[in-house]
């Protein structure tokens, strides 16, 4: 158990792939009795639009994860120029599709579509993103049924470290409604004094140097300084970068934290690293939440029919 109060030469590194990994073990086993009862296994649709390639990457592993836990993947690959209303078309059909009980749309989207008017047509039951603003209302209100993802493995992690988090001070960098608010609402729930740092907040590093844990969610290259990071504190890296690599030689890039890691790591007390951190928690739970909605969407029909 790792209490910010501690000073060690170098933090546990907190092991995201092997907390994720441990859980999909718990998770098919979940599966396989939901399917005992249900006769047919929980279905997640993912919709990817264009060809990003890190986007294309992640909706592949959200697709062969879905596998490796028994849960029954749909995807659909839309073309770069699909219009707004035949992706809002696509949507209504998830919606009604009684053998689906999760769905999202990869982002960002291209830039012709509005993706709030897109999030805002999934059905909420169905929304294990959490984006809609059904379930931020809820989160916001403290009780949340189907919750965003990354936040969500962000406080799995801080779980599994066994730390009290009730009263410790929590600055969480970037306002997003991805990461930045639903991170900082959980924290609430978890009774963590809460403070939401952003472009324009003054003194960072003060900030930072008070702080019991830190998660950082801006996508800034080692913005968090090591000496930011107050003796013990635990830190969060959600930023997921790609830089040149110096060592490549072959003008290759690697992917880095918003943390400069190897500053932080003599500081803090437990640290994620990037990549292999908060990373694969973010598939986790979305496999988590896939089964949540596949299990009150089965519940609720077998309570009308039953
Ligand atoms: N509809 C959504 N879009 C996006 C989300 C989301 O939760 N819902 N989050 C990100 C992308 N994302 C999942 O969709 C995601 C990002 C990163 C990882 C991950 O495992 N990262 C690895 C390293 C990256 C790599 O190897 O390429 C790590 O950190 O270890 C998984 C999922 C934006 N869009």
């Amino acid at each position: 158990m790792v209490e910010p109060s501690q000073i060690g030469p170098s933090a546990q590194i907190i092991d995201g792939k092997r907390i994720a990994s441990e859980r999909a073990n718990v998770l098919r086993k979940r599966v396989t009795k939901f399917v005992a009862v249900n006769g047919a296994p929980p279905a997640l649709a993912v919709v990817l639009v264009g060809s990003d390639p890190a986007s294309a990457i992640y909706v592949r592993r959200k697709g062969e994860q879905c596998q490796a836990v028994g849960i029954e993947s749909i995807q659909h690959r839309l073309p770069h120029d699909t219009t707004e209303a035949s992706l809002l078309y696509l949507i209504a059909q998830l919606n009604r599709d009684a053998g689906v009980h999760g769905m999202l749309v990869q982002l960002p989207l291209p830039a012709h579509i509005g993706a709030d008017k897109v999030l805002a047509a999934i059905d909420p039951d169905k929304d294990v993103d959490g984006f809609h603003v059904t379930n931020a209302g809820q989160l916001a209100l403290g009780k949340p049924r189907l919750a965003p993802c990354t936040p969500l493995g962000c406080m799995l992690l801080l779980r599994e470290l066994g730390t009290e988090l009730r009263g410790k001070h929590a600055v969480v960098i970037g306002r997003s409604t991805i990461v930045g608010r639903p991170m900082a609402q959980l924290l609430l729930i978890a009774d963590c004094t809460v403070t939401i740092a952003h472009r324009h907040t003054t003194d960072l590093a003060a900030l930072c140097r008070a702080a019991d844990i830190v998660v950082s969610a801006v996508g800034i290259p080692a913005l968090v300084r090591g000496d930011w990071i107050r003796p013990g504190a635990i830190v969060i890296d959600v930023g997921i970068n790609r830089v040149p690599d110096p060592r490549s030689g072959t003008g290759a890039t690697r992917i880095v934290g918003d943390v400069a890691f190897e500053e932080a790591v003599g500081h803090a007390g437990a640290i994620t690293p990037v990549p292999g951190g908060v990373g694969p928690m973010t598939i986790s739970c979305l496999l988590e939440n896939t089964l949540q909605a596949a299990e009150l969407i089965e519940g609720r029909l077998a309570g009308t029919l039953g």
